[in-house]
């Protein structure tokens, strides 16, 4: 069999902040290697899966030589052997290595490492692009990319509340077009920045650092760099943000440092909602804490017939917490990372039950990111319909975005471009008229 596992390795390499990360490396029978390196967040949600990683953030600064050596002493015996192509019996073998509840003893690092090196391996075996490996032959979607502008919260020494203020651009028509649309945005967002004696280089994922007075003054900053730009707010771009509003607090008080405000998560929604009606927002995700349902499902009665909501880390990519989320009607959107569950087939299981949900599904980088490209697969491969990479002007990033361009040229005259088929039905009715 060309596509059994002979060999797995493990190696620290470095990420886009400069802290360590794990990189596996899987060889098959047939000769094909597969290689995967793990991300890293910064705003991460409690319920998520635990990397082992230096830096004192998990188990004591154990860290990343523990998750290399757990790749070679633990998981390589148990995969050898198996076959990549059958990659729900490979990601099963895994999570039955880890019996923490939060895979903390092999590490989600490790996991995440090897199952999306595993699926590397399968594909190349297979003579195949990862994407169209995992499509199957169906029909897919290249998604619709959210570009960051401003990066704030934990991506900027909290110099705003709001973590991500991206741009989405659903009638462009292609991928390259809305590139090409953002890269405008961005470069006129940082004109104007630079006008009012504000520009101070980037945060984490290269958007602008965010030298805002006021939340709202950084909502007003990005609608006129959308107008300057040549573009209408709210009908050719709209906002995008993620509030992360897990770092500001939880159903017992949200504090805003910003604005001074110290908020209940009534309140908060009523924040929200406001910036909803007042700025051309099409998408907010985590507008509350990640246990904080009521405010979540607040702010979806209120406007989720309009606005996309999205859960991130309220859901943690896990399929069971998208079924609460969902009996809350908290949100209608599922962001999706691999790393913030463990496994390739866990991922997209998450996935597939947002998506029985009539949900927009968004896979997604994290803020400490490499020149993986995976992520780029995944959202064409499984038709997820949107992508959420960070911003321009940084590698890690521009890494994944290029592979997307890659991928929209070499399925030529058969590329779809997800635009507005990729929300909710009432979010995507909004844009069709
Ligand atoms: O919150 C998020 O969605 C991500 C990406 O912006 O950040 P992090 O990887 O730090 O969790
Ligand atoms: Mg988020």
């Amino acid at each position: 069999m060309n596509s059994e596992i002979i060999g797995i390795k493990g190696r620290q390499l470095w990420d886009s902040r400069g802290r360590p990360t794990v990189e596996a490396e899987v060889v098959l029978a047939g000769g094909v290697i597969g290689r995967a390196i793990a991300p890293a967040g910064a705003s991460r949600g409690a319920h998520e899966a635990i990397d082992l990683r230096d830096g004192g953030e998990a188990f004591g600064g154990m860290g990343v030589a523990r998750a290399v050596a757990n790749i070679v002493g633990k998981v390589a015996p148990a995969l050898v052997g198996r076959d990549a192509a059958d990659q729900a019996a490979v990601d099963a073998a895994l999570v039955a290595l880890d019996a923490s509840p939060n895979r903390g003893e092999i590490g989600a690092n490790a996991l995440v490492a090897v199952s999306m090196a595993v699926l590397h391996a399968a594909a190349a075996a297979a003579g195949e692009p990862v994407w169209r490996w995992l499509s199957g032959g169906r029909p897919v979607r290249i998604p619709l990319p959210e570009i960051q502008i401003f990066g704030g919260g934990a991506h900027a020494g909290r110099r705003t509340d709001v973590q991500d203020f991206m741009v989405m651009a659903p009638h462009a028509g292609s991928f390259r077009r809305a590139l090409e649309i953002t890269d405008a945005v961005y470069r006129a967002a940082g004109r104007l920045m630079a006008a009012k004696g504000a520009i101070a280089g980037v945060a984490d994922e290269g958007g602008w650092w965010p030298n805002f007075e006021s939340n709202e003054d950084a909502l007003g900053t990005l609608t006129k760099a959308i107008e300057t730009a040549g573009f209408r707010p709210g009908e050719d771009v709209f906002i995008s943000l993620d509030i992360a509003a897990n770092e500001l607090g939880d159903a017992s008080g949200y504090r805003l440092a910003l604005d001074g405000h110290r908020l209940s998560g009534e309140a908060m929604a009523d924040l929200v909602v406001g910036w909803a009606k007042q700025y051309p927002i099409l998408s907010i995700e985590d507008p509350a804490g990640q246990d904080d349902f009521a405010a979540m499902a607040n702010v979806t009665a209120r406007i989720g017939d309009s606005v996309q909501i999205i859960g991130d880390d309220v859901l943690v990519t896990n399929a069971a917490r998208v079924e609460i989320a969902a009996a809350h009607g908290a949100c209608n959107a599922a962001l999706i990372k691999v790393n913030q569950v463990g496994t390739v087939t866990e991922a997209k299981a998450a996935l597939d039950a947002a998506r029985a949900k009539g949900w927009g599904t968004i896979v997604s980088a994290r803020s400490g990111e490499t020149e993986d490209v995976t992520i780029a697969h995944l959202s064409v491969g499984w038709d997820a319909g949107q992508l959420k990479v960070g911003s321009f002007t940084r590698s890690e990033r521009m890494a994944k975005w290029n592979e997307v361009l890659r991928i929209e040229e070499a399925m030529g005259g058969d590329a779809v471009f997800a635009g507005a088929s990729a929300f909710a039905a009432p979010v995507a009715a909004r844009l069709m008229t």
